[in-house]
Protein backbone atom coordinates (compact mmCIF):
# COMPACT_ATOMS: atom_id res chain seq x y z
CA UNK A 1 0.00 0.00 0.00
CA UNK A 2 1.25 3.26 -0.99
CA UNK A 3 1.94 5.55 1.99
CA UNK A 4 -0.01 8.72 1.79
CA UNK A 5 2.90 10.97 2.58
CA UNK A 6 4.57 10.21 -0.59
CA UNK A 7 1.76 11.49 -2.69
CA UNK A 8 -1.45 13.33 -1.79
CA UNK A 9 -3.79 11.04 -1.56
CA UNK A 10 -7.78 11.19 -1.07
CA UNK A 11 -7.83 8.29 0.36
CA UNK A 12 -11.26 8.15 0.57
CA UNK A 13 -11.45 4.43 1.06
CA UNK A 14 -15.33 3.78 1.34
CA UNK A 15 -14.77 0.93 3.99
CA UNK A 16 -18.58 1.81 5.38
CA UNK A 17 -21.19 4.35 5.54
CA UNK A 18 -20.32 5.54 8.83
CA UNK A 19 -17.25 7.14 11.07
CA UNK A 20 -14.37 9.13 9.29
CA UNK A 21 -11.58 6.15 9.67
CA UNK A 22 -14.18 4.34 7.09
CA UNK A 23 -14.53 6.62 4.69
CA UNK A 24 -10.60 7.99 4.76
CA UNK A 25 -8.85 5.14 4.60
CA UNK A 26 -5.38 4.81 2.08
CA UNK A 27 -5.23 3.94 -1.60
CA UNK A 28 -6.09 0.72 -2.77
CA UNK A 29 -3.36 -1.44 -4.36
CA UNK A 30 -3.47 -0.56 -7.96
CA UNK A 31 -3.84 -3.23 -10.69
CA UNK A 32 -2.83 -2.84 -13.92
CA UNK A 33 -5.86 -1.71 -16.37
CA UNK A 34 -4.77 -4.33 -19.06
CA UNK A 35 -7.49 -6.73 -19.07
CA UNK A 36 -8.49 -10.00 -21.03
CA UNK A 37 -12.08 -9.33 -21.21
CA UNK A 38 -14.66 -12.46 -20.40
CA UNK A 39 -16.71 -9.29 -20.72
CA UNK A 40 -17.03 -5.68 -21.31
CA UNK A 41 -18.76 -2.90 -21.36
CA UNK A 42 -19.54 -0.79 -24.71
CA UNK A 43 -20.98 2.43 -24.70
CA UNK A 44 -22.81 2.40 -21.61
CA UNK A 45 -24.17 -1.51 -22.67
CA UNK A 46 -23.16 -4.72 -21.30
CA UNK A 47 -21.64 -6.71 -23.88
CA UNK A 48 -20.57 -9.50 -21.40
CA UNK A 49 -21.07 -13.30 -21.54
CA UNK A 50 -22.95 -14.67 -18.19
CA UNK A 51 -20.23 -15.65 -15.86
CA UNK A 52 -16.84 -16.80 -17.33
CA UNK A 53 -17.61 -20.51 -16.17
CA UNK A 54 -20.54 -20.59 -18.63
CA UNK A 55 -18.69 -18.88 -21.15
CA UNK A 56 -15.85 -21.05 -21.23
CA UNK A 57 -13.25 -18.41 -21.57
CA UNK A 58 -9.90 -18.25 -21.40
CA UNK A 59 -8.91 -22.17 -21.02
CA UNK A 60 -5.22 -21.79 -21.94
CA UNK A 61 -5.17 -19.38 -19.28
CA UNK A 62 -5.60 -22.10 -16.09
CA UNK A 63 -3.16 -23.20 -13.68
CA UNK A 64 -3.85 -26.00 -11.88
CA UNK A 65 -7.55 -25.69 -12.40
CA UNK A 66 -8.01 -22.40 -11.30
CA UNK A 67 -8.42 -19.45 -13.72
CA UNK A 68 -6.49 -15.71 -14.09
CA UNK A 69 -6.86 -12.79 -11.88
CA UNK A 70 -6.62 -11.29 -15.56
CA UNK A 71 -10.09 -13.58 -17.18
CA UNK A 72 -12.38 -12.27 -14.66
CA UNK A 73 -15.33 -10.63 -16.35
CA UNK A 74 -15.16 -6.76 -16.23
CA UNK A 75 -16.50 -3.51 -17.30
CA UNK A 76 -13.96 -2.01 -19.87
CA UNK A 77 -10.14 -1.71 -19.71
CA UNK A 78 -9.64 1.90 -19.29
CA UNK A 79 -10.46 3.55 -15.42
CA UNK A 80 -10.16 6.53 -17.26
CA UNK A 81 -12.73 5.80 -20.24
CA UNK A 82 -15.04 4.22 -17.48
CA UNK A 83 -14.91 6.99 -15.51
CA UNK A 84 -15.57 9.98 -17.78
CA UNK A 85 -18.52 7.67 -18.78
CA UNK A 86 -19.93 7.36 -14.80
CA UNK A 87 -19.23 11.35 -14.63
CA UNK A 88 -21.10 11.92 -17.84
CA UNK A 89 -23.90 10.09 -17.21
CA UNK A 90 -23.85 10.62 -13.62
CA UNK A 91 -23.89 7.14 -12.74
CA UNK A 92 -22.52 7.13 -9.72
CA UNK A 93 -25.90 7.78 -8.20
CA UNK A 94 -27.08 5.17 -9.22
CA UNK A 95 -23.85 2.98 -8.34
CA UNK A 96 -26.31 0.28 -6.59
CA UNK A 97 -28.25 -0.37 -10.14
CA UNK A 98 -24.83 -0.37 -11.66
CA UNK A 99 -24.12 -3.23 -9.95
CA UNK A 100 -26.78 -5.00 -10.04
CA UNK A 101 -26.98 -4.86 -13.62
CA UNK A 102 -23.75 -5.73 -14.14
CA UNK A 103 -23.78 -9.18 -11.99
CA UNK A 104 -27.12 -10.24 -13.92
CA UNK A 105 -24.35 -9.32 -17.06
CA UNK A 106 -21.18 -10.79 -16.37
CA UNK A 107 -22.28 -13.36 -13.52
CA UNK A 108 -21.32 -13.53 -9.84
CA UNK A 109 -17.60 -11.95 -9.85
CA UNK A 110 -16.55 -9.42 -12.03
CA UNK A 111 -13.58 -6.36 -11.99
CA UNK A 112 -14.23 -2.69 -12.13
CA UNK A 113 -12.08 0.30 -12.93
CA UNK A 114 -13.19 3.57 -11.79
CA UNK A 115 -10.55 5.84 -12.27
CA UNK A 116 -7.99 5.09 -9.75
CA UNK A 117 -10.18 2.72 -7.90
CA UNK A 118 -10.06 -1.14 -8.79
CA UNK A 119 -12.12 -3.81 -7.34
CA UNK A 120 -13.16 -7.33 -7.65
CA UNK A 121 -17.40 -7.31 -6.84
CA UNK A 122 -18.64 -10.38 -5.36
CA UNK A 123 -22.14 -11.37 -4.44
CA UNK A 124 -22.59 -14.54 -3.45
CA UNK A 125 -22.62 -15.77 0.02
CA UNK A 126 -20.38 -18.50 0.24
CA UNK A 127 -17.23 -16.26 -1.48
CA UNK A 128 -18.24 -13.69 0.86
CA UNK A 129 -17.81 -16.21 3.69
CA UNK A 130 -14.45 -16.99 1.93
CA UNK A 131 -13.35 -13.10 1.79
CA UNK A 132 -14.04 -12.93 5.33
CA UNK A 133 -11.95 -16.03 6.37
CA UNK A 134 -8.93 -14.37 4.47
CA UNK A 135 -9.37 -10.66 6.06
CA UNK A 136 -6.74 -9.39 7.88
CA UNK A 137 -6.22 -6.22 10.07
CA UNK A 138 -6.14 -3.33 7.61
CA UNK A 139 -4.53 -0.13 7.82
CA UNK A 140 -6.87 2.65 8.07
CA UNK A 141 -5.12 5.70 6.68
CA UNK A 142 -6.44 9.66 6.88
CA UNK A 143 -5.02 12.34 4.23
CA UNK A 144 -6.80 15.08 5.34
CA UNK A 145 -3.64 17.35 7.13
CA UNK A 146 -2.55 19.10 4.12
CA UNK A 147 -5.75 20.80 4.05
CA UNK A 148 -7.82 20.50 7.33
CA UNK A 149 -7.81 23.56 9.46
CA UNK A 150 -8.46 22.30 12.23
CA UNK A 151 -6.01 20.90 14.34
CA UNK A 152 -7.85 17.65 16.08
CA UNK A 153 -9.02 16.82 12.49
CA UNK A 154 -4.83 16.65 11.44
CA UNK A 155 -4.47 15.06 15.10
CA UNK A 156 -7.21 12.45 14.44
CA UNK A 157 -5.66 10.97 10.86
CA UNK A 158 -2.27 11.43 12.32
CA UNK A 159 -2.75 9.64 15.21
CA UNK A 160 -5.20 7.18 15.10
CA UNK A 161 -5.52 6.23 11.30
CA UNK A 162 -2.07 5.03 11.32
CA UNK A 163 -2.54 3.03 13.72
CA UNK A 164 -2.71 -0.83 12.00
CA UNK A 165 -3.13 -4.69 13.13
CA UNK A 166 -2.69 -5.80 16.62
CA UNK A 167 -2.28 -2.01 18.11
CA UNK A 168 -5.35 -0.88 15.98
CA UNK A 169 -7.36 -4.62 17.40
CA UNK A 170 -6.58 -4.06 21.23
CA UNK A 171 -7.83 -0.41 20.99
CA UNK A 172 -10.75 -1.30 19.30
CA UNK A 173 -11.32 -4.41 21.80
CA UNK A 174 -11.49 -1.75 24.53
CA UNK A 175 -13.61 0.72 22.77
CA UNK A 176 -16.01 -3.07 22.05
CA UNK A 177 -16.53 -3.19 25.62
CA UNK A 178 -18.77 0.27 26.11
CA UNK A 179 -20.53 -0.10 22.94
CA UNK A 180 -20.71 -3.36 21.63
CA UNK A 181 -20.81 -6.07 24.30
CA UNK A 182 -24.20 -7.07 25.96
CA UNK A 183 -23.22 -5.24 29.23
CA UNK A 184 -23.03 -1.71 27.72
CA UNK A 185 -26.34 -2.39 25.82
CA UNK A 186 -27.97 -2.80 29.03
CA UNK A 187 -26.75 0.04 29.98
CA UNK A 188 -27.53 2.84 27.21
CA UNK A 189 -30.60 0.94 26.51
CA UNK A 190 -32.47 3.65 28.67
CA UNK A 191 -30.91 6.39 27.46
CA UNK A 192 -32.49 5.35 23.86
CA UNK A 193 -35.56 4.46 24.95
CA UNK A 194 -35.98 8.26 26.51
CA UNK A 195 -35.02 10.02 23.18
CA UNK A 196 -37.56 7.15 21.83
CA UNK A 197 -40.30 8.26 23.81
CA UNK A 198 -39.61 11.93 23.50
CA UNK A 199 -39.76 11.49 19.71
CA UNK A 200 -43.44 10.21 20.39
CA UNK A 201 -44.43 12.87 22.36
CA UNK A 202 -43.51 15.32 19.91
CA UNK A 203 -45.03 13.46 16.97
CA UNK A 204 -48.47 12.73 19.13
CA UNK A 205 -48.77 16.61 19.53
CA UNK A 206 -47.52 17.07 16.24
CA UNK A 207 -50.86 15.00 14.76
CA UNK A 208 -52.67 16.84 17.56
CA UNK A 209 -52.07 20.15 15.75
CA UNK A 210 -51.73 19.63 12.64
CA UNK A 211 -53.61 16.18 11.60
CA UNK A 212 -57.19 16.22 9.99
CA UNK A 213 -59.71 14.03 11.91
CA UNK A 214 -61.64 14.04 15.38
CA UNK A 215 -59.51 14.28 18.50
CA UNK A 216 -58.37 10.97 19.30
CA UNK A 217 -58.74 9.65 15.77
CA UNK A 218 -56.30 12.27 13.83
CA UNK A 219 -53.98 11.34 11.08
CA UNK A 220 -51.44 13.71 9.60
CA UNK A 221 -49.34 13.04 5.82
CA UNK A 222 -45.87 14.40 6.65
CA UNK A 223 -42.24 13.57 5.78
CA UNK A 224 -40.46 12.55 8.28
CA UNK A 225 -36.67 12.80 7.95
CA UNK A 226 -36.06 16.19 9.23
CA UNK A 227 -37.34 15.05 12.72
CA UNK A 228 -35.74 11.40 11.79
CA UNK A 229 -32.46 13.05 11.48
CA UNK A 230 -32.43 15.17 14.70
CA UNK A 231 -34.22 12.07 16.47
CA UNK A 232 -30.53 10.15 15.44
CA UNK A 233 -28.43 12.87 16.64
CA UNK A 234 -30.27 13.72 19.71
CA UNK A 235 -29.88 9.64 20.70
CA UNK A 236 -26.24 9.22 19.87
CA UNK A 237 -25.10 12.42 21.92
CA UNK A 238 -27.32 10.61 24.99
CA UNK A 239 -25.40 7.58 24.78
CA UNK A 240 -21.85 8.90 23.87
CA UNK A 241 -21.69 11.96 25.58
CA UNK A 242 -24.24 11.23 28.59
CA UNK A 243 -26.40 14.36 27.59
CA UNK A 244 -29.41 15.66 26.28
CA UNK A 245 -29.44 18.45 23.45
CA UNK A 246 -32.84 19.07 23.79
CA UNK A 247 -33.14 18.80 20.17
CA UNK A 248 -37.23 18.31 20.56
CA UNK A 249 -37.70 21.28 22.19
CA UNK A 250 -39.38 24.28 20.92
CA UNK A 251 -36.14 26.18 20.29
CA UNK A 252 -33.63 23.40 18.99
CA UNK A 253 -29.81 24.63 19.01
CA UNK A 254 -28.82 25.92 15.72
CA UNK A 255 -25.29 24.12 16.23
CA UNK A 256 -26.66 20.94 16.72
CA UNK A 257 -28.93 21.69 13.34
CA UNK A 258 -25.39 22.61 11.76
CA UNK A 259 -23.62 19.81 12.82
CA UNK A 260 -26.35 17.46 11.02
CA UNK A 261 -25.74 19.33 7.68
CA UNK A 262 -22.02 19.20 8.51
CA UNK A 263 -22.21 15.17 8.39
CA UNK A 264 -23.98 15.54 5.39
CA UNK A 265 -21.69 17.74 3.34
CA UNK A 266 -18.99 15.28 4.74
CA UNK A 267 -20.91 12.22 2.88
CA UNK A 268 -21.72 13.52 -0.15
CA UNK A 269 -18.75 15.24 -1.09
CA UNK A 270 -16.87 11.73 -0.24
CA UNK A 271 -18.09 10.02 -3.17
CA UNK A 272 -16.31 12.05 -6.25
CA UNK A 273 -13.39 12.26 -4.73
CA UNK A 274 -12.43 8.21 -4.14
CA UNK A 275 -12.13 8.04 -8.06
CA UNK A 276 -9.97 11.29 -8.71
CA UNK A 277 -5.97 10.73 -8.83
CA UNK A 278 -3.97 13.65 -6.96
CA UNK A 279 -3.37 15.46 -9.63
CA UNK A 280 -6.41 15.67 -10.93
CA UNK A 281 -8.10 16.54 -7.63
CA UNK A 282 -6.13 19.54 -6.95
CA UNK A 283 -6.89 20.71 -10.01
CA UNK A 284 -10.69 20.55 -10.16
CA UNK A 285 -11.49 18.75 -6.86
CA UNK A 286 -10.37 21.57 -4.90
CA UNK A 287 -13.43 23.25 -4.04
CA UNK A 288 -14.73 19.61 -3.35
CA UNK A 289 -11.85 18.85 -1.46
CA UNK A 290 -11.97 22.10 0.65
CA UNK A 291 -15.58 21.43 1.43
CA UNK A 292 -14.82 17.98 2.19
CA UNK A 293 -12.37 18.60 5.08
CA UNK A 294 -14.43 21.95 5.97
CA UNK A 295 -17.32 19.33 6.86
CA UNK A 296 -14.23 17.48 8.92
CA UNK A 297 -13.97 20.46 10.63
CA UNK A 298 -16.76 21.15 11.80
CA UNK A 299 -17.77 17.78 12.79
CA UNK A 300 -14.19 17.89 14.94
CA UNK A 301 -15.07 21.57 16.45
CA UNK A 302 -18.40 20.09 17.77
CA UNK A 303 -17.38 16.80 19.25
CA UNK A 304 -14.50 18.67 20.79
CA UNK A 305 -17.08 20.99 22.71
CA UNK A 306 -18.88 18.15 23.79
CA UNK A 307 -15.79 16.20 24.82
CA UNK A 308 -14.70 19.35 26.94
CA UNK A 309 -18.00 19.61 28.74
CA UNK A 310 -17.85 15.75 29.49
CA UNK A 311 -15.05 16.10 31.38
CA UNK A 312 -15.99 19.18 33.43
CA UNK A 313 -18.68 16.68 34.27
CA UNK A 314 -16.66 13.75 35.13
CA UNK A 315 -14.21 16.17 37.20
CA UNK A 316 -17.56 17.80 38.84
CA UNK A 317 -19.00 14.12 39.97
CA UNK A 318 -15.48 13.25 40.79
CA UNK A 319 -15.71 15.70 43.08
CA UNK A 320 -19.17 15.64 44.59
CA UNK A 321 -19.72 12.45 47.10
CA UNK A 322 -23.12 11.79 45.55
CA UNK A 323 -21.86 11.89 41.89
CA UNK A 324 -19.09 8.63 42.91
CA UNK A 325 -22.12 7.36 45.02
CA UNK A 326 -24.68 7.31 42.66
CA UNK A 327 -22.72 5.14 39.91
CA UNK A 328 -24.58 7.05 37.32
CA UNK A 329 -23.97 5.93 33.68
CA UNK A 330 -22.21 8.85 32.28
CA UNK A 331 -22.59 8.03 28.57
CA UNK A 332 -19.35 6.13 26.32
CA UNK A 333 -17.22 9.17 26.75
CA UNK A 334 -17.65 8.98 30.54
CA UNK A 335 -17.02 5.39 30.60
CA UNK A 336 -13.62 6.00 28.47
CA UNK A 337 -12.54 8.71 30.39
CA UNK A 338 -13.71 6.63 33.51
CA UNK A 339 -11.79 3.68 33.00
CA UNK A 340 -8.51 5.63 31.15
CA UNK A 341 -7.18 2.63 29.51
CA UNK A 342 -7.32 4.39 25.93
CA UNK A 343 -5.16 7.61 25.60
CA UNK A 344 -7.14 11.28 25.17
CA UNK A 345 -6.31 11.32 21.45
CA UNK A 346 -7.98 8.05 20.79
CA UNK A 347 -10.75 8.63 23.05
CA UNK A 348 -11.33 11.91 20.91
CA UNK A 349 -10.96 10.15 17.84
CA UNK A 350 -13.06 7.41 18.31
CA UNK A 351 -15.67 9.41 20.06
CA UNK A 352 -16.26 12.19 16.62
CA UNK A 353 -16.07 8.69 14.52
CA UNK A 354 -19.11 8.03 16.65
CA UNK A 355 -20.47 10.66 16.45
CA UNK A 356 -20.11 11.19 12.23
CA UNK A 357 -21.09 7.43 12.09
CA UNK A 358 -24.10 7.94 14.02
CA UNK A 359 -27.12 10.20 12.35
CA UNK A 360 -27.26 9.64 8.72
CA UNK A 361 -26.77 5.98 8.96
CA UNK A 362 -29.90 4.99 11.11
CA UNK A 363 -31.85 7.95 9.87
CA UNK A 364 -32.22 7.34 6.23
CA UNK A 365 -32.97 3.28 7.13
CA UNK A 366 -36.09 4.75 9.40
CA UNK A 367 -37.34 6.22 6.92
CA UNK A 368 -37.33 3.19 4.39
CA UNK A 369 -38.90 1.05 7.40
CA UNK A 370 -41.61 3.43 8.05
CA UNK A 371 -42.54 3.48 4.55
CA UNK A 372 -41.95 -0.70 4.01
CA UNK A 373 -44.38 -0.79 7.08
CA UNK A 374 -47.04 1.85 5.76
CA UNK A 375 -47.14 0.01 2.31
CA UNK A 376 -47.69 -3.37 3.93
CA UNK A 377 -50.56 -2.97 5.94
CA UNK A 378 -50.82 -6.01 6.99
CA UNK A 379 -47.11 -7.05 8.30
CA UNK A 380 -47.24 -4.10 10.27
CA UNK A 381 -50.16 -5.44 11.96
CA UNK A 382 -48.28 -8.36 12.61
CA UNK A 383 -45.62 -6.69 14.17
CA UNK A 384 -47.69 -4.20 16.08
CA UNK A 385 -49.46 -7.18 17.25
CA UNK A 386 -46.22 -8.92 18.88
CA UNK A 387 -44.71 -5.83 19.81
CA UNK A 388 -47.99 -4.70 22.22
CA UNK A 389 -47.69 -8.41 23.37
CA UNK A 390 -44.49 -8.11 24.16
CA UNK A 391 -44.64 -4.50 25.70
CA UNK A 392 -47.28 -5.44 27.79
CA UNK A 393 -45.44 -8.83 29.68
CA UNK A 394 -42.10 -6.92 29.84
CA UNK A 395 -43.39 -4.77 32.50
CA UNK A 396 -40.46 -1.76 31.56
CA UNK A 397 -37.56 -4.40 30.90
CA UNK A 398 -36.50 -2.84 27.54
CA UNK A 399 -34.23 -5.16 26.85
CA UNK A 400 -37.32 -8.25 27.38
CA UNK A 401 -39.53 -5.97 25.30
CA UNK A 402 -37.33 -6.32 21.93
CA UNK A 403 -36.34 -10.00 22.58
CA UNK A 404 -40.12 -11.04 23.08
CA UNK A 405 -40.62 -8.81 19.73
CA UNK A 406 -38.39 -10.61 17.28
CA UNK A 407 -39.96 -9.30 14.07
CA UNK A 408 -38.77 -5.82 15.18
CA UNK A 409 -35.25 -6.75 14.77
CA UNK A 410 -36.87 -8.65 11.34
CA UNK A 411 -38.17 -5.62 9.85
CA UNK A 412 -34.59 -3.67 10.53
CA UNK A 413 -33.03 -6.38 8.87
CA UNK A 414 -35.32 -6.86 5.85
CA UNK A 415 -35.00 -3.07 5.62
CA UNK A 416 -31.01 -2.98 5.06
CA UNK A 417 -31.48 -6.16 3.12
CA UNK A 418 -33.46 -3.97 0.86
CA UNK A 419 -31.76 -0.97 1.73
CA UNK A 420 -28.51 -1.16 2.71
CA UNK A 421 -27.13 2.21 3.84
CA UNK A 422 -23.57 1.13 2.45
CA UNK A 423 -23.56 -0.73 -0.31
CA UNK A 424 -20.42 -2.21 -0.50
CA UNK A 425 -18.10 -3.85 2.38
CA UNK A 426 -14.82 -3.95 1.56
CA UNK A 427 -11.68 -5.98 1.84
CA UNK A 428 -7.96 -6.61 1.48
CA UNK A 429 -7.48 -10.10 1.71
CA UNK A 430 -4.26 -10.95 3.23
CA UNK A 431 -3.30 -13.86 1.82
CA UNK A 432 -4.15 -15.54 -1.92
CA UNK A 433 -7.59 -16.58 -2.31
CA UNK A 434 -9.58 -18.09 -4.79
CA UNK A 435 -13.33 -16.84 -5.49
CA UNK A 436 -15.25 -18.56 -8.49
CA UNK A 437 -12.03 -20.24 -9.33
CA UNK A 438 -10.42 -17.10 -10.33
CA UNK A 439 -6.96 -16.10 -8.07
CA UNK A 440 -7.12 -13.65 -6.42
CA UNK A 441 -3.90 -12.13 -5.06
CA UNK A 442 -3.60 -10.78 -1.65
CA UNK A 443 -3.46 -6.96 -1.56
CA UNK A 444 -6.50 -7.07 -4.28
CA UNK A 445 -9.69 -4.50 -2.85
CA UNK A 446 -12.51 -6.97 -3.08
CA UNK A 447 -16.35 -5.83 -2.87
CA UNK A 448 -18.78 -7.64 -1.33
CA UNK A 449 -22.06 -5.97 -3.06
CA UNK A 450 -24.71 -5.73 -0.47
CA UNK A 451 -27.67 -3.74 -2.82
CA UNK A 452 -27.40 -7.05 -5.44
CA UNK A 453 -26.77 -9.31 -2.68
CA UNK A 454 -29.83 -8.33 -0.85
CA UNK A 455 -32.33 -8.34 -4.04
CA UNK A 456 -31.05 -11.73 -5.56
CA UNK A 457 -33.39 -14.50 -6.50
CA UNK A 458 -30.49 -16.76 -5.87
CA UNK A 459 -29.96 -16.17 -2.38
CA UNK A 460 -33.70 -14.92 -1.19
CA UNK A 461 -37.09 -16.03 -2.49
CA UNK A 462 -38.88 -13.99 -3.41
CA UNK A 463 -36.50 -10.74 -2.73
CA UNK A 464 -38.41 -7.78 -3.45
CA UNK A 465 -41.23 -9.19 -0.45
CA UNK A 466 -40.66 -7.10 2.58
CA UNK A 467 -40.92 -10.24 5.17
CA UNK A 468 -39.29 -9.60 8.40
CA UNK A 469 -40.39 -13.21 9.47
CA UNK A 470 -37.91 -14.52 7.26
CA UNK A 471 -35.54 -13.52 9.61
CA UNK A 472 -36.85 -15.82 12.42
CA UNK A 473 -34.40 -17.07 14.51
CA UNK A 474 -34.82 -20.94 14.60
CA UNK A 475 -34.86 -21.01 11.04
CA UNK A 476 -33.87 -18.14 8.52
CA UNK A 477 -37.14 -18.64 6.39
CA UNK A 478 -36.58 -17.48 2.54
CA UNK A 479 -33.37 -18.26 2.32
CA UNK A 480 -31.54 -20.65 0.10
CA UNK A 481 -28.36 -22.61 -0.19
CA UNK A 482 -25.91 -24.20 2.93
CA UNK A 483 -25.90 -22.46 5.97
CA UNK A 484 -28.45 -20.12 5.63
CA UNK A 485 -28.46 -16.68 7.12
CA UNK A 486 -24.38 -16.97 6.90
CA UNK A 487 -23.33 -13.80 4.98
CA UNK A 488 -26.45 -12.92 4.04
CA UNK A 489 -27.35 -10.10 6.26
CA UNK A 490 -24.15 -8.19 6.03
CA UNK A 491 -25.62 -4.13 6.38
CA UNK A 492 -23.32 -3.90 9.20
CA UNK A 493 -19.93 -5.45 7.93
CA UNK A 494 -18.20 -8.53 9.71
CA UNK A 495 -15.29 -9.50 11.45
CA UNK A 496 -13.26 -7.37 13.98
CA UNK A 497 -14.26 -4.17 11.59
CA UNK A 498 -17.43 -4.54 11.82
CA UNK A 499 -19.85 -1.74 12.50
CA UNK A 500 -18.71 -0.50 16.22
CA UNK A 501 -21.75 1.34 16.27
CA UNK A 502 -23.97 -1.52 15.53
CA UNK A 503 -25.42 -2.28 18.82
CA UNK A 504 -26.16 1.27 19.35
CA UNK A 505 -28.39 1.40 15.88
CA UNK A 506 -29.90 -1.42 16.19
CA UNK A 507 -31.45 -0.69 19.69
CA UNK A 508 -32.27 2.83 18.60
CA UNK A 509 -33.87 2.09 15.63
CA UNK A 510 -36.02 -1.07 17.14
CA UNK A 511 -36.90 1.45 19.94
CA UNK A 512 -38.14 3.74 17.72
CA UNK A 513 -40.51 1.37 15.66
CA UNK A 514 -41.71 0.06 18.79
CA UNK A 515 -43.34 3.56 20.42
CA UNK A 516 -44.54 4.59 16.57
CA UNK A 517 -45.97 1.12 15.79
CA UNK A 518 -47.50 1.53 20.01
CA UNK A 519 -48.85 4.95 18.83
CA UNK A 520 -50.00 5.42 15.26
CA UNK A 521 -50.98 3.46 12.43
CA UNK A 522 -48.91 3.76 9.29
CA UNK A 523 -49.94 4.32 5.54
CA UNK A 524 -48.50 5.39 2.53
CA UNK A 525 -50.59 7.32 -0.79
CA UNK A 526 -48.49 4.79 -3.07
CA UNK A 527 -47.54 1.21 -2.88
CA UNK A 528 -44.69 1.98 -5.74
CA UNK A 529 -41.09 1.34 -4.95
CA UNK A 530 -38.99 4.44 -3.73
CA UNK A 531 -36.65 5.38 -6.50
CA UNK A 532 -33.51 5.68 -4.36
CA UNK A 533 -29.69 7.42 -4.65
CA UNK A 534 -26.53 6.84 -3.72
CA UNK A 535 -24.27 9.73 -2.44
CA UNK A 536 -21.83 7.49 -0.01
CA UNK A 537 -25.07 6.09 1.46
CA UNK A 538 -28.16 4.71 -0.05
CA UNK A 539 -31.17 7.19 0.87
CA UNK A 540 -34.32 7.52 -1.23
CA UNK A 541 -34.07 10.31 -3.71
CA UNK A 542 -37.27 11.92 -2.20
CA UNK A 543 -38.18 11.64 1.30
CA UNK A 544 -41.01 9.20 1.63
CA UNK A 545 -44.29 10.89 2.81
CA UNK A 546 -46.02 9.29 5.36
CA UNK A 547 -49.40 9.18 7.12
CA UNK A 548 -49.36 8.70 10.78
CA UNK A 549 -52.84 7.90 12.15
CA UNK A 550 -53.45 8.11 16.23
CA UNK A 551 -54.40 4.32 17.34
C1 LIG B 1 -28.18 1.07 10.32
C2 LIG B 1 -27.13 1.70 10.78
C3 LIG B 1 -25.71 1.42 10.40
C4 LIG B 1 -25.19 0.66 9.39
C5 LIG B 1 -25.96 -0.11 8.32
C6 LIG B 1 -23.76 0.72 9.50
C7 LIG B 1 -22.88 0.07 8.65
C8 LIG B 1 -21.50 0.05 8.81
C9 LIG B 1 -20.59 -0.70 7.98
C10 LIG B 1 -20.99 -1.58 6.80
C11 LIG B 1 -19.34 -0.48 8.44
C12 LIG B 1 -18.05 -1.09 7.89
C13 LIG B 1 -17.96 -2.47 8.50
C14 LIG B 1 -17.01 -3.41 7.83
O1 LIG B 1 -16.17 -2.98 7.03
O2 LIG B 1 -17.10 -4.62 8.12
C15 LIG B 1 -19.45 0.43 9.56
C16 LIG B 1 -18.38 0.89 10.29
C17 LIG B 1 -18.49 1.81 11.31
N1 LIG B 1 -19.65 2.31 11.84
FE1 LIG B 1 -21.54 1.87 11.24
N2 LIG B 1 -23.44 1.50 10.56
C18 LIG B 1 -24.60 1.94 11.15
C19 LIG B 1 -24.70 2.74 12.26
C20 LIG B 1 -23.67 3.25 12.97
C21 LIG B 1 -23.78 4.05 14.17
C22 LIG B 1 -25.12 4.41 14.86
C23 LIG B 1 -22.52 4.40 14.54
C24 LIG B 1 -22.06 5.21 15.72
C25 LIG B 1 -22.76 5.40 16.81
C26 LIG B 1 -21.60 3.80 13.59
C27 LIG B 1 -20.23 3.93 13.62
C28 LIG B 1 -19.35 3.22 12.82
C29 LIG B 1 -17.90 3.32 12.93
C30 LIG B 1 -17.13 4.23 13.89
C31 LIG B 1 -17.37 2.43 11.99
C32 LIG B 1 -15.89 2.14 11.74
C33 LIG B 1 -15.52 0.95 12.56
C34 LIG B 1 -14.07 0.55 12.38
O3 LIG B 1 -13.59 0.49 11.25
O4 LIG B 1 -13.44 0.28 13.40
N3 LIG B 1 -22.33 3.10 12.67
N4 LIG B 1 -20.76 0.73 9.76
Amino acid sequence: MRSMNVHVTVGVRARGPCGSGNMLGGVAPQRGLCVTAAGTVAHGKLEGRKGAESTGVGKKGIHGGVRRFEEIPHTGRSGWVNLVKFWREDRFRQLHKHMERTFNALGPIYREHLGTHSSVNIILPSDIAELFRSEGLHPRRMTLQPWATHRETRQHSKGVFLKNGEEWRADRLLLNKEVMMSAAVRRFLPLLDEVAMDFCRMLRGKVEREGRGEEGKRSLTMDPSPDLFRFALEASCHVIYGERIGLFSSSPSLESQKFIWAVERMLATTPPLLYLPPRLLLRIGAPLWTQHASAWDHIFTHAEARIQRGYQRLFQTRGSEAGAAGGQYTGVLGQLMEKGQLSLDLIKANVTELMAGGVDTTAVPLQFALFELGRNPEVQERVRQQVRASWAQAGGDLQKALQGAPLLKGTIKETLRLYPVGTTVQRYPIKDIVLQNYHIPAGTMVQACLYPLGRSADVFEDPLRFDPSRWGSSREEGQKGEGAGAFRSLAFGFGARQCVGRRIAENEMQLLLMHILLSFHLSVSSSEDIKTTCTLILQPETPPRITFSQL
